[in-house]
């Protein structure tokens, strides 16, 4: 459930980044793949491209910068990102064995590639550990989705098919392929893999595998060409006969267009036997499924799992933790014996018990080794006040020893939601993901990933005593990651803007008498290797996090409101000339979101070209507490972009940057910024580039999957309220007012737009519309559609082509 979207494009695990997170979707030896600059991409196949300037096949200048400045970016592209990795075997003797799934972008073939690497860690004498690394690592083809069982025996592949095939599930011993079942469309669809519905879990004793997975298509009505409707038929291509379409069905937007509900299921590893979830409402999507300790009484076994439902329609999910949702637990199959008939008693044990019905959201169930609690996360401040992404809180349910499930189970508040926090104190909890296994050896403190103010972080709580320790050094400003537990040792990553990702191994050492403290060691590793010219040129390179006062602080401010927010900078580490570097100001979407102090492979590769960057985490932004955030519902456009302005006026004022040679670049809210401050400081920026740019609300109200978000944003949490399918002119002329299109008329700067011709999110309408709108008035605008793209615009050659053409558009106009 990833907060950092695709346009804080420092975000740990989005595909154009680096580190990665261990849920969520996101080189080795020389690339065998590897385009080399006499080998031109067809860009122009790639994207439709349309030049908003008097000119209609590539102009010479564009020639020429994409040969000088392609090379380098594919040498940034072609760093790898861990997307999971497990630890196995370590409590018996001194070896253990690692085992790393790993993601790199394939440009030709338009994908990301997978890929497995493995270590054997050996433990020596000084109690440190040796890596040991697989000469190669072995590409993984078709694989959606891998689970190992708890006791480690056993692998699970999933295998969705591309079209209409059926589903491949494939159990795996340490020598081969042990079972093999192929699960047809009628049992259901395709597994699913997201970050948000995802859920695939062993049962303790490793008989059963319960998953999420598209529930089977609905019936079709059959037509033929004699008498129109052939009755209870199914198309048959000989007898002209074809499917309609149906009933059409909501589906959860951006990313989930044609996808069907998500639903429960079962197999049995050793029969291959499927069978859905009883008891679950129809009108739920479930997600995040887990099974519950094996129970003290009788033969019984339940799934906990997270149960979204909606009132008269879907809206878009991704990046919106704002919807409701709770955890139920549910009996698991099989059904069909005599003494679960026997056991049945009581309608628990047939319907779908809701746990947390007194809390709005509750999602990343996950049990303790004891199976005595259950610990989840919850977005209800979200939820609550209609941000689509804001402050978590963290909870425990005691869970009973007999299953008896209670509807009223106690929910204990572990970690509350923290309005706002002095400088140095946990301004919160931000949390995208949970592993599967959190604990360390105590058996009650999870180890967990969270954002602190412009970082991530580890943090170690105690789920019985809320104590919350950051376990990563306070001292520093890299962004850290979490790949696996093992008992109290922990494998992470570490990077920041300018260093490129390091693997490292975290131990508890023993201070002084009764003080414990993490230490990090470095892990050499073959899979973030990087070419000699890019570490040459990020070592050239530094970053700082800079603290910005807020300006203009009032009474009506909340404390949170008033404290400073913070952004990062990075140049190069020398001055080559009294001249500053030419300067791009950042800017993330949401806007509840935040860009980290992780490597980028994009931005290092713009800082590698000459250029200092700024990236503001303006208030609203996640990881600086409660009230900061939601200081900016309802004074978007204005609170927002003023936060950018003082940045901007800050690096100036240090002399870090020249007021001539200034450019922004933003995607989504970050291109809604973008596009305001182009027209409400048309001084300031002499270039500018956004992707899937919010240019005008009103226009957008009515086309996005995500309405509601327009009437929050605008009004502040009231619109929560006032929301509705039928917008007034009332409500279209404040969303036109507080759009970037309604300072269209001052706009001077050139504008560079990316636009994905399939986002449902920011539908293309608005940045179409804008983009016509600045040509009409005689600014420079050059527009390029990618035909195939989503909101993210982050299938390989998107993100190749945006960010070359970014920097040649800044190159043109900043140099
Ligand atoms: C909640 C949301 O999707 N808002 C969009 C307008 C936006 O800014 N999207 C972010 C998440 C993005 O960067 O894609």
């Amino acid at each position: 459930m990833g907060r950092l979207h695709p346009f804080s494009i420092l975000a740990l695990g989005g595909s154009s980044t680096c580190s990665t997170v261990s849920i969520n979707h996101r080189l080795f030896p020389p690339n065998p793949n590897y385009l080399s600059s006499s080998t031109p991409l067809s860009l122009s196949l790639i994207a439709t491209r349309f030049s908003l300037s008097p000119v209609s096949a590539m102009d010479k200048q564009d020639d020429q910068d994409y040969a000088l400045h392609s090379n380098l970016l594919q040498e940034f592209t072609a760093i790898s990102t861990i997307d999971k990795a497990w630890l196995f075997n370590s409590h018996t003797g001194s070896a253990s064995q690692a085992m790393f799934c790993v993601s790199q972008p394939n440009l030709l073939a338009n994908k990301r590639k997978k890929s497995l690497v493995s270590a054997t860690l050996l433990r020596q004498n000084d109690a440190s550990l040796a890596f040991h690394w697989a000469p190669f690592p072995i590409e993984m083809c078709g694989v959606s989705a891998m689970l190992p069982s708890p006791s480690g025996s056993k692998l699970l592949i999933v295998r969705n098919p591309d079209t209409e095939g059926p589903c491949r599930f494939e159990i795996w011993t340490s020598s081969q392929l042990h079972k093999e079942f192929h699960i047809p469309q009628s049992n259901h669809g395709s597994v699913y893999t997201d970050e948000w519905f995802e859920g695939i879990s062993w049962n303790s004793n490793e008989t059963c595998v319960a998953y999420v997975a598209e529930e089977p298509s609905p019936a079709k009505p059959t037509f033929n060409d004699l008498g129109g409707y052939k009755k209870g038929g199914s198309p048959d291509k000989d007898c002209g006969t074809w499917k309609g379409q149906g009933e059409w069905e909501e589906d959860w937007g951006e990313t989930y267009a044609g996808k069907r509900q998500p639903a429960l299921f079962v197999i049995d590893i050793a029969s291959g036997e499927v069978q859905a979830v009883k008891g679950i409402d129809k009108s739920l999507s479930v997600g995040q499924v887990v099974w519950a300790p094996p129970s003290t009484e009788g033969s019984k076994q339940y799934l906990v799992f997270v149960g979204w439902s909606f009132e008269t329609r879907k809206f878009g999910i991704k990046y919106c933790y704002n919807r409701p949702c709770a955890l139920y637990a549910v009996k698991a199959p099989p059904y069909d014996s005599k003494a679960d008939e026997a056991e049945i008693h009581s309608t628990e044990d047939v319907h779908a018990v809701n746990l947390t019905q007194t809390i709005s959201s509750a999602f990343f169930p996950r049990f303790s080794p004891d199976g005595k609690f259950l610990v989840f996360v919850s977005a209800r401040s979200s939820v609550d006040s209609g941000a689509h992404s804001a402050t978590d809180s963290l909870h425990r349910i005691d869970w009973p020893k007999d299953t008896k499930l209670y509807q009223s189970s106690k929910i204990h508040e572990v970690i509350p939601v923290v309005l706002s926090a002095e400088d140095g104190r946990f301004p919160g909890l931000y949390c995208s993901t949970v592993l599967n296994e959190p604990w360390l050896s105590d058996g009650h403190t999870l180890v967990i990933a969270s954002i602190w103010h412009s970082s991530q972080v580890l943090l170690s709580v105690n789920v019985l005593s809320g104590e919350i320790l950051r376990i990563t050094p306070a001292d520093s400003n890299f962004s850290w990651s979490l790949l696996t537990l093992d008992g109290d040792k922990i494998l992470a990553v570490s990077s920041s803007p300018v260093d490129v990702p390091q693997i490292k191994y975290g131990a508890i050492v023993e201070k002084a008498a009764n003080s414990k403290e993490w230490s990090w060691s470095n892990v050499s590793n073959p899979i973030f290797k990087c070419s000699d010219k890019v570490k040459s040129l990020i070592s050239s390179l530094t970053f700082s996090v800079l603290k910005i006062s807020v300006k203009d602080v009032s009474e009506s401010l909340t404390k949170g409101a008033s404290q400073p927010y913070e952004a990062i900078f990075v140049s190069s580490k020398t001055k080559k000339s009294d001249a500053c570097d030419p300067l791009i100001v950042i800017l993330h979407g949401g806007p509840h979101s935040v860009s980290l102090s992780s490597f980028s492979k994009p931005l290092a590769y713009l800082s590698s070209l000459g250029y200092s960057l700024l990236i503001v985490n303006y208030r609203g932004s996640l990881g600086f507490g409660e009230e900061a955030l939601q200081s900016l519902p309802g004074k978007v456009g204005s609170q927002d972009v003023n936060d950018v302005l003082t940045a901007i006026d800050h690096v100036i004022k240090l002399g870090l940057a020249s007021p001539s040679k200034i450019a922004v670049l933003g995607g989504s809210h970050g291109g809604f910024l973008t596009t305001h401050l182009i027209g409400q400081a048309p001084e300031k920026f002499v270039a500018a580039a956004a992707r899937n740019p919010v240019c005008n609300l009103a226009l957008m109200v009515g086309t996005t999957d995500i309405p509601d978000w327009c009437y929050v944003e605008t009004y502040g949490t009231k619109g929560r309220e006032k929301f509705t399918e039928a917008p007034s002119a009332e409500d279209l002329t404040l969303f036109y007012g507080k759009s970037p299109i309604a300072h269209l008329s001052k706009v001077k700067t050139p504008t560079l737009f990316l636009l994905g011709a399939q986002d449902l999110r920011v539908p293309i309408s608005t940045g179409l519309q804008y983009a016509r709108a600045l040509r009409e008035k005689g600014v420079q605008v050059k527009v390029i559609v990618f035909p195939n793209d989503v909101h993210g615009m982050d299938r390989p050659q998107s993100d190749f082509e945006s960010y070359l053409n970014i920097a040649t558009w800044f190159n043109k106009y900043c140099k």
